[in-house]
């Protein structure tokens, strides 16, 4: 179906049909959008009276695509009854088999005024009221959604509490679902902190307690055997992209289970603030084995399976339960994000799954994608390739190693050496120490290929003495591990040291902004996971850049479907940091920075998306054919926008 996927009419007068339409055959009209034939699976069947009616067997849009066909075939396949495709089985049901009795009505009056995906609020003109019985349910003023932008706006700075902005944030998607992504739109920079970190991971620790309206889909071991029936419980079907988690490792703060949502519903909401897929088209899913986080399990307020976590077989069989039902409902186009799983699950999850679905794990992926951007950017300062630059990470988990192998991979790339001999400039640390050939059998095995020949160091500051990198990089989730006496090394080893503190949220930063600036003497190239404002230092402004991965999964996912990309492979990674370095611009070098500001991030992922989908189509890996000429236009141009329709 070549129809925007938020389309669920679709305008019989504008369709290529021989005979004028008869609407008494359609079950589902509205009285207010007379011609408008609902494109749902029971409309679907009603359909095929009307179809028959309008002496044609097919409806056709305007593009040509054909939208409702009827089998012309003498005798019907099993999986097409009544002459349309039985999409959900209730044709091919039993009277003794459960369906999903899916119905559809057009929503007036007081339901529209509660449906997030069509309310207006105030700014339903006066006509509008008429027509679809609004009257009396609004006070008499009718306002644009600008200024609706600004009264929310000004309501949400004279919150003091984070968390009550994040409240109000939630409240408005689930109440005005476009006034809710025109304000993340409008003022990104200040609203990225509400919806998604720092603010997001202290919501998703007390989620129990702020929790009043399910968000996503929540799929616990209670629904083993039936995942499939869950999914088709989702009032969306035609799902493009899911982000979904087990919560084990929420940001940096660790297992909380069930409650791990609002990482998936932030994540997606960034999916089309900034990378304009549209809302409907997203699905944040989490799947529920339990969680070992004792205090949530004695938190009467505490919304998950209380138990502790699932592991082995029957971890695996629900995981695999949950990503073939998937496939079957929802086809092999679907992006499928995972996000915060522990690395004990999630390197098998990208790895046992990459070769059969389009999957993307963001924190290996998306992360290391971003952080050779920023490289890329800081090279600018501190001159030379990649391949003259030492790595020292603090941390050797999914952040770290991914990181670390996009980097080798770039530099075995561009310098043309073995990926094995761009591997030993890159050093990681984890709890234990330095990972060096010594620990090598007693290693997980994402870090074996960094265990290189060197005397064991169990600290930082001697692993920083000792292997002297000009590139220093915390992905250890712990806070304030960047202490004064490293910072301080790391500036006397190089005149411009590049420090990363990616961990997240702020508390778990390895050191925040002004410590970095301070302890370097203004000196360090800085950047962090959650954002921290300008820095005064000696007279002097320094902007600190946010390394997150949330400059590039958004354009990622959309290269991905708007070339109808089966799988993802290193190659779109690589062209996505290229793409996001290249938008650096020398106004942003000047304030000492090395990514882009956030506020042109739509431009950015519309860059991001066309060089994904054109390396996907060099790759033979995207089947949107033939492949548009202009992919950075065709990107911008399916993006969503938030302004308001008017309504019949
Ligand atoms: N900015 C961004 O875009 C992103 C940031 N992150 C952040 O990175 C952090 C880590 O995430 P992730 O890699 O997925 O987590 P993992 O759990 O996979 O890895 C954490 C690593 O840190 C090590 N570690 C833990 N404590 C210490 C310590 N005190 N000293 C040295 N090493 C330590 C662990 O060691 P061991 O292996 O021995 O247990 C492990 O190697 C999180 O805070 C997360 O929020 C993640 C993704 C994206
Ligand atoms: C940003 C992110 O994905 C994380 O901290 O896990
Ligand atoms: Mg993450």
């Amino acid at each position: 179906m070549a129809f925007p996927i938020d389309h669920t009419f679709v305008d019989l007068t504008k369709l290529n049909l021989p005979n004028k339409p008869h609407l008494g055959h359609v079950t589902n009209m509205s009285p207010f959008r007379p011609n408008l034939l609902p494109i749902f699976p029971r409309a679907l069947r009603t359909s095929t009276r009307l179809l028959s009616s309008l002496g044609s067997n097919r409806v056709v849009d305007p593009n040509g695509s054909v939208l409702i066909e009827t089998t012309t075939s003498p005798s019907p396949s099993p999986d097409v009854t009544g002459g349309v495709q039985d999409v959900y089985g209730e044709d091919a049901a039993t009277e003794d088999m459960p369906i999903t009795p899916w119905s559809l009505s057009v929503a007036s009056g007081y339901t529209l005024l509660r449906d997030p995906h069509h309310n207006k609020g105030l700014a339903f003109s006066q006509r509008e009221r008429d027509a679809h019985y609004l009257r009396g349910l609004l006070p008499p003023t009718v306002i644009s959604q600008d200024l609706q932008v600004k009264k929310m706006m000004h309501t949400l700075r004279h919150y003091q509490v984070p968390l009550q902005r994040y409240m109000a944030m939630m409240d408005l998607q689930e109440t005005n679902e476009r006034l809710f992504y025109k304000l993340l739109i409008d003022h990104v920079e200040e609203l990225l902190p509400v919806v998604y970190t720092p603010t997001v991971g202290e919501a998703c620790q007390k989620y129990g307690s702020i929790f009043l309206r399910p968000q996503g889909l929540f799929i616990s071991l209670k629904e083993k055997g039936k995942i499939l029936e869950v999914l088709r419980n989702w009032p969306e079907k035609n799902i493009q992209v899911i982000v979904v988690t087990d919560g084990e490792r929420i940001l940096g703060l660790g297992d909380l289970g069930c409650q791990g949502m609002g990482i998936p519903v932030g994540k997606l909401s960034l999916y089309t603030a900034l990378g304009g897929v549209r809302p409907s088209a997203c699905l944040p899913v989490t799947i529920d084995v339990g969680t070992n986080n004792e205090k949530l399990l004695n938190d009467e307020f505490y919304i998950g399976l209380r138990q502790r976590r699932a592991t082995g077989e029957e971890y695996s069989e629900l995981m695999h339960e949950f990503m073939t039902a998937v496939k079957q409902n929802y086809g092999e186009k679907v992006v499928i994000q995972f996000e915060d799983f522990a690395n004990h699950n999630a390197f098998d999850l990208l790895a046992k799954y990459g070769t059969t679905h389009l999957v993307f794990n963001d924190d290996i992926q998306g992360t290391a994608s971003v952080v050779l951007a920023g490289l890329l950017g800081a090279l600018r300062f501190v001159g030379g390739s990649l391949a003259n630059h030492r790595f020292l990470f603090l941390g050797a988990g999914e952040a770290g190693t991914g990181i670390a192998e996009l980097i080798a991979l770039e530099i075995s790339k561009k310098s043309q050496i073995p990926l094995e001999e761009a591997r030993k400039n890159i050093w990681l640390v984890d709890s234990k120490g330095l990972i060096v050939s010594s620990r090598k059998e007693s290693i997980q095995h994402f870090k074996k290929p960094w265990a290189h020949d060197h005397k064991p160091i169990k600290d930082l500051v001697d692993a920083v003495k000792a292997i002297k990198p000009t590139v220093l990089i915390g992905t250890s989730g712990v806070g304030q591990t960047f202490t004064q006496d490293v910072v301080e090394t790391m500036a006397e080893l190089n005149e411009k040291p590049i420090i990363l503190s990616l961990s997240n949220p702020t508390s778990q930063s390895e050191c925040t902004a002004e410590q970095a600036y301070k302890w370097s003497k203004g000196r360090a190239i800085f950047a962090s996971g959650s954002p921290f404002a300008p820095v005064e230092y000696e007279g002097k402004t320094y902007v600190p850049g946010q390394a997150n991965n949330a400059y590039i999964f958004p354009g990622f996912g959309l290269g991905l479907i708007m070339s109808g990309t089966i799988r993802v492979h290193d190659d779109m990674l690589l062209a996505a940091s290229e793409a996001l370095a290249e938008q650096l611009m020398e106004e942003h070098y000047e304030k000492g920075m090395i990514f882009p500001p956030f506020r042109n991030i739509r431009k950015i992922s519309a860059r991001i998306a066309a060089r994904v989908a054109a390396k996907a189509y060099e790759l033979g890996l995207a089947t949107r054919l033939p492949q548009p000429k202009e992919l950075e236009k065709c990107a911008e141009s399916s993006m969503y926008s938030p302004s308001y329709h008017s309504y019949r």
